[in-house]
């Protein structure tokens, strides 16, 4: 387990621990398997795209930086022996959403599954929310995924090729209080998600997600370190997850593993769902009870 001392510069999972962390799955499971991981270049989505390719998988990362890129393609060149490929982009630009589609798609003269991990967010209370904040965040993880999800089903439906769709979300059943926005946000690629997991069934599309509660990643250390302390308190684990632990359930649903699993929210959350709250801008007044 990686030490998740608030004070330690970098959250997560090293690259040499993502090479070498055991793994449940069959060393040639995704032997053929071509996987787009928006958000490859860190946290979870990093820890994905080594276990992915460490299955036998051909995968392409994106994120904003390139310098964040390069360095995971090279670590894992030289830790795993892959060639995971990249694109410097953001998912909120439409135009460049429609690029790396179609990149992806000829690179690998098609694709099997795509998994929207790139995402993020503010703490704040919803009262404060500036007009532009909540569009930044609704952008970034409700309008991205969705254009992802359906530019990849309809190349596939124009290939008469089947696919696979993980969106990262959380869990959203009791709400996220100083989090309202991606709270809304993760709602709409859920209900999005089951919706047209039945639209796409025929068509040999499953659509599906994962809901993780708080997970030790990088992304974390965005966070100020009062918040991030109380995250090893939010679940009745009182511990916070790993990357692989999120890792491990996109290969699940995405192997012939998931064949017969669509339209599906799998929690990896300590069981946060039932017990916890975050709240990542403090715990206000009224709320500390006990
Ligand atoms: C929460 C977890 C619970 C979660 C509860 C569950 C536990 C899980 C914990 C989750 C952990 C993670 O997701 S880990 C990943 C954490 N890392 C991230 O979230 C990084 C990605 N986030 C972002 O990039 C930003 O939050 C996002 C707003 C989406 C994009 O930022 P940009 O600066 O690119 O956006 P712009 O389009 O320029 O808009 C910025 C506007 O957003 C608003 N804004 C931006 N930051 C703000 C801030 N700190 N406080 C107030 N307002 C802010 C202002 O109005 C800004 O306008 P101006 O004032 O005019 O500039
Ligand atoms: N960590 C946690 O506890 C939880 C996280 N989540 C969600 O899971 C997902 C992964 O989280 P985590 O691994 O912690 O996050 P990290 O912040 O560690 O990594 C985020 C990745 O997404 C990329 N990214 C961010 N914005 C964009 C953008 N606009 N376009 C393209 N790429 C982008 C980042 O690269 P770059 O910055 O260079 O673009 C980076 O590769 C996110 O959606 C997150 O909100 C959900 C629940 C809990």
């Amino acid at each position: 387990m990686n030490d998740q001392s608030p004070q330690k510069p970098n959250w997560g999972l090293t690259p040499e621990e993502l090479a070498t962390h055991k793994t449940i799955f069959a060393p040639d499971l995704l032997e053929g398997q071509r996987f787009l991981i928006t958000g490859g270049s860190k946290g979870m989505g990093k820890a994905m795209a080594f276990l992915c390719a460490r299955l036998g998988a051909k995968v392409m990362i994106c994120g904003r930086r390139e310098e964040l890129l390069q360095e995971t393609q090279s670590q894992a060149k030289e830790l795993i022996g892959a060639d995971i490929r990249y694109r410097a982009m953001s998912v909120r630009d439409e135009d460049q959403v429609d690029a790396l589609l179609d990149e992806t798609f000829e690179e690998f003269d098609g694709l099997d599954t795509l998994v929207n991990n790139a995402g993020g967010q503010y703490p704040q209370n919803a009262i404060d929310f500036t007009r532009k904040g909540w569009k930044s965040v609704l952008d970034l993880n409700l309008n991205a995924p969705w254009w992802l999800m359906q530019g990849a089903a309809q190349r596939w439906r124009d290939r008469g090729a089947p696919g696979h769709v993980v969106s990262n979300v959380a869990h959203v059943e009791r709400g996220m209080p100083q989090a309202a926005h991606t709270c809304a946000a993760r709602a709409g690629v859920i209900y999005l998600s089951r919706t047209v997991a039945t639209e796409w069934g025929p068509l040999g599309i499953r659509v599906n997600c994962v809901a993780p509660g708080a997970i030790a990643t990088e992304g974390l250390s965005d966070y100020p370190p009062e918040a991030t302390q109380r995250f090893n308190n939010v679940n009745p684990m009182f511990r916070m997850g790993d990357s692989w632990d999120v890792a491990e359930g996109v290969v699940y649903l995405s192997a012939p593993s998931g064949d017969f699993i669509t339209g599906e929210v799998l929690t990896i959350d300590g069981g946060m769902r039932m017990w916890g709250t975050v709240w990542p801008a403090g715990v206000p007044e009224k709320f500390q009870t006990y």
